[in-house]
């Protein structure tokens, strides 16, 4: 199996460091946020003081008014607490929206731009977890985990010097909390960070089962493989649930101690202070407000231990998810293309190899050839021969490994993808229409055609009566991937939507091996006129040496080799090969249409 090249380690601390840059862009709401939270700081920070006043300067000394306007002030605060926690959680989420809007925006066009050899290698599933789980898992850290961290250390500094200056003593009691359960902390995070990534992979590979699955359900039922299926998803369920619990077991080992800790030191802390007390070294306003202060020290801590988690998890995702952002595109322009403007009609292979990245063989080897203006070309070889590979050249979804493909001389790496590619009419081997109605697909990639024109194509590809005979016409929706329609409707739909663009060179790639016999003779014939006029030159790749008679000149491809190529009467006469295949061919009933109709795909 290939590799995937989403899958190498980079540093995870980096990957957080470079989501923490990208606050930057929404440095206001992200300054409302922090603002906000350190008001809620000094607001949980007055209140115990508030306690001690009460106590110390009302209680104990019997004076109502004081302890009225304590209990006065602690409402204020408790309101101020209230409106500051709102602000803080309004802001934080208000910002992390912001950045996963972007990091989803940053990814998703990166996926669109990135090269076929990528998509070779990447799993689909892979990627769809990337820019749906774990940008929001970046996106709940960024909300909640992260404030949580910058509220926790700055209540944990700001408490820690209060304490210092009630009762140095006592603080430093209190303080040895810290370093003990950052200790844990830090245990905790060295454990878990790897298992963090290994969720999020191991939610991919179910994501890639699902996928599959329902891509596939057909075949699954008509192989009877529920059951398998089904046993499949739950082994790998099982995977991720036992990766899941591994996290857990770890959680479980260091939060009981972190809580052991904390009641140790509240014993401690109210033993030690009630001696004091009863010593007169200190008020029991005072050790009220020492322990609230205990509670309120805690509580960051374990605050940080309930967010590491979450940060390991966030970072693992940030990892994953810049591993895509900062693939590297294959194919690109190059510093001087140029656009490419007219076709002359001269395709040029000049000794091309090419090997698929990660292929052990070359899947075409010394393959030379130039075509003559509006010549039609037909390629014809068994299947895996390199049929496609070869047309898969001239766009440039994939560079030659070694030697030249040149349109008019010049070399298509020399263009601008954007431009070369508008100007190829592709219709490819397997049929993806979009969801959308059939108008919608067929203009896919021109939006504003005319009514008239979207017509014009489908009679030419064959599928207008079938249209024009739907309850809604072009208006009636199909599916993601063209659901309704047979696999012969689906292919002639394509070919319209190829038909309605601005190519000058068309490639057909197997495209009518759906459509029955007759239609794809009248689909070609239809073509056929419309290739001598439009386009400068046409490659049509068939199974069928029947719909091929008619082309100028017929390449014949064998093991990625072209080891013959003239008219169908010269290759009759003279490659052994050819012969074979068109003998093969008359035998199948597919030679006599109008008799013998083979019912289309579904
Ligand atoms: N994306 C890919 N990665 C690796 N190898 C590939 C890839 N696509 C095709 N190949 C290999 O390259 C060789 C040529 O494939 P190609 O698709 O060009 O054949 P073809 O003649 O068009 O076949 P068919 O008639 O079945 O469509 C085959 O051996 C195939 O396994």
């Amino acid at each position: 199996m290939v590799q995937s090249p989403i899958s190498q380690e980079t540093s995870s601390l980096g990957s957080l460091q470079r989501v923490l840059k990208s606050l930057s862009a929404y440095r206001w709401l992200a300054i409302g946020a922090l603002v906000s939270s350190l008001l809620l700081t000094a607001a949980y920070a007055l209140t115990p003081q508030l306690f001690r006043w009460g106590i110390d300067q009302g209680i104990t000394q019997q004076n109502l008014e004081i302890v009225l306007l304590s209990a006065g002030w602690m409402v204020v605060a408790a309101i101020a607490r209230g409106l500051f926690n709102f602000g803080q959680s309004f802001w934080a989420e208000a910002t992390s929206q912001n950045v996963a809007y972007d990091l989803r925006n940053k990814i998703f066009s990166k996926i669109q731009n990135l090269s076929f050899s990528y998509h070779d290698q990447a799993q689909t599933s892979q990627l769809l977890t990337r820019v749906t789980s774990d940008i929001e898992q970046i996106r709940t850290f960024l909300s909640t985990s992260l404030m949580q961290v910058i509220s926790a250390v700055v209540t944990l500094v700001s408490i820690a010097v209060i304490l210092l200056i009630m009762n140095w003593e006592l603080a430093l009691i209190t303080l040895t909390v810290i370093p003990l359960s950052s200790w844990l902390m830090v245990r905790f995070l060295r454990q878990t960070s790897h298992l963090f990534r290994l969720v999020q992979e191991q939610l991919g590979d179910l994501n890639a089962v699902l996928q599959e699955n329902l891509f596939g359900v057909r075949v699954v039922k008509a192989f009877v493989r529920e059951g398998a299926e089904t046993e499949r998803y739950t082994q790998l369920n099982h995977v991720l649930i036992d990766t899941n619990m591994a996290t857990i077991r770890s959680i479980r080992n260091t939060f009981p101690f972190m809580f052991l800790l904390s009641n140790v030191v509240t014993v401690v802390v109210v033993g030690y202070g009630g001696a004091a007390v009863i010593a007169d070294r200190f008020s029991i306003g005072q050790l009220v407000a020492f322990n609230s202060y205990l509670l309120l020290i805690l509580q960051p801590i374990l605050l940080i231990g309930f967010a590491a988690p979450a940060i390991a998890q966030a970072a693992a995702c940030a990892d994953r998810v810049y591993e895509v952002v900062d693939a590297k595109i294959e194919i690109r322009d190059r510093p001087q293309a140029v656009p490419f403007k007219t076709c002359g009609g001269r395709i040029t292979f000049e000794n091309v190899c090419f090997r698929y990245p990660g292929a052990a063989t070359e899947a075409i080897r010394n393959i030379s050839f130039e075509t003559k203006p509006k010549e039609l070309i037909a390629i014809l070889g068994m299947t895996g021969s390199g049929k496609s590979t070869i047309m898969n050249l001239i766009p440039r979804f994939y560079d030659v490994t070694s030697g030249a493909v040149r349109i008019d001389g010049r070399d298509v790496r020399d263009f601008t993808l954007h431009s070369l590619r508008s100007h190829i009419g592709i219709v490819f081997q397997e049929t993806t229409l979009f969801s959308g109605t059939l108008r919608e697909n067929i203009a896919y990639a021109k939006p504003n055609a005319p009514l008239e024109e979207v017509i014009e194509v489908a009679k030419m590809a064959q599928i207008h009566e079938f249209i024009a005979n739907l309850p809604e016409g072009y208006d009636t929706h199909v599916g993601e991937r063209g659901v309704g329609l047979s696999g012969g409707q689906k292919q002639r739909v394509a070919i319209a939507r190829t038909l309605l663009t601005d190519y000058s060179i068309l490639i057909l790639d197997d495209s009518t091996s759906a459509v029955d016999a007759r239609t794809a003779a009248q689909i070609h014939a239809a073509l056929d006129d419309l290739m001598r006029q439009k386009t400068c030159t046409a490659f049509v790749i068939a199974q069928r040496i029947s719909t091929v008679q008619n082309a100028d000149r017929i390449f014949l491809m064998d093991k990625g080799r072209l080891v013959a190529q003239g008219t169908h009467e010269q290759l009759m006469e003279t490659s052994p090969l050819y012969s074979v295949i068109l003998e093969s061919q008359v035998k199948a009933p597919v030679q006599a249409p109008i008799q013998a109709q083979p019912k289309e795909q579904r």
